[in-house]
């Protein structure tokens, strides 16, 4: 594993998104960018937070989130806002995918309400993907796998037995919606894994396969 790789890697992918958004920008009054938590993007959410844009007209959502407190250590929005949201960058308007409702089935109306109030179809969706081939919050064990792959909602709460907590995701078909899809990985492992997703069909054994034909700009470093 290389710092300098990775450093460099989130560099050019916030470059690329932030080009994006500026395409955008100058087309429409909003621009929405959704972002995938996790330990990947700490790196590239600094190198975006560094670049040149009308941040006051950037929303920002999550592609997935824990359904825990917004403080919580493994938030994805805690992450968001200490790395991402930070100098010109806070000016963008950002929209969490939790609320104080104990479980996820009970916030969902509420979270679709928000989104709903987006700029959609989103500029830029970056998915991440775990060794297990999630993407989002779409596991191969969800068990609202198949529904999260089919549903015209934007958002599911998900139960996933290898999950310690329940979460919330954007549906496969919202993440499609955006004009443009990167996955942002790390690591010989999870190149193998692509590689895996990359020769076979099944989305429910590998859930990053629903993204392969979006098409997906994958940014990778070892
Ligand atoms: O649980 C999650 O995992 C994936 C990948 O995370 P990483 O720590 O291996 O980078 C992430 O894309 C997703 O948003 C997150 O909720």
């Amino acid at each position: 594993m290389s710092d300098d790789s990775r450093k460099r890697l989130a560099a050019q992918l916030a470059e690329a998104v932030a080009e994006a958004l500026r395409a955008d920008l100058a087309r429409h009054d909003r621009a929405l960018l959704v972002l995938s938590g996790g330990s990947t993007p700490v790196p590239f959410f600094a190198a975006l937070a560094a670049c040149e844009l009308d941040w006051a007209r950037v929303q920002v959502t999550l592609a997935d989130e824990r359904w825990v407190a917004e403080d919580a250590a493994d938030s994805n929005a805690r992450l968001v806002r200490e790395h991402l949201l930070k100098g010109p960058a806070a000016a963008a308007t950002f929209v969490p995918l939790t609320t104080a409702d104990p479980t996820p089935e009970q916030g969902a109306a509420a979270v679709a309400e928000r989104l709903a109030a987006l700029a959609w179809p989103a500029s830029a969706v970056i998915l991440g993907m775990g060794g297990d081939g999630h993407t989002a919050s779409l596991f191969p064990d969800s068990r609202e796998l198949a529904l999260a792959l089919t549903t015209e909602a934007a958002a599911v709460a998900v139960r996933t037995p290898s999950q310690p907590q329940p979460r919330i995701t954007l549906s496969a078909e919202r993440l499609h919606q955006a004009r443009r899809h990167f996955l942002h990985i790390t690591g010989g492992d999870k190149r193998a894994v692509l590689a895996r997703a990359l020769a076979g069909d099944d989305v429910r054994e590998l859930p990053i396969r629903a993204f392969l034909a979006c098409p997906l700009a994958t940014y990778w470093a070892p």
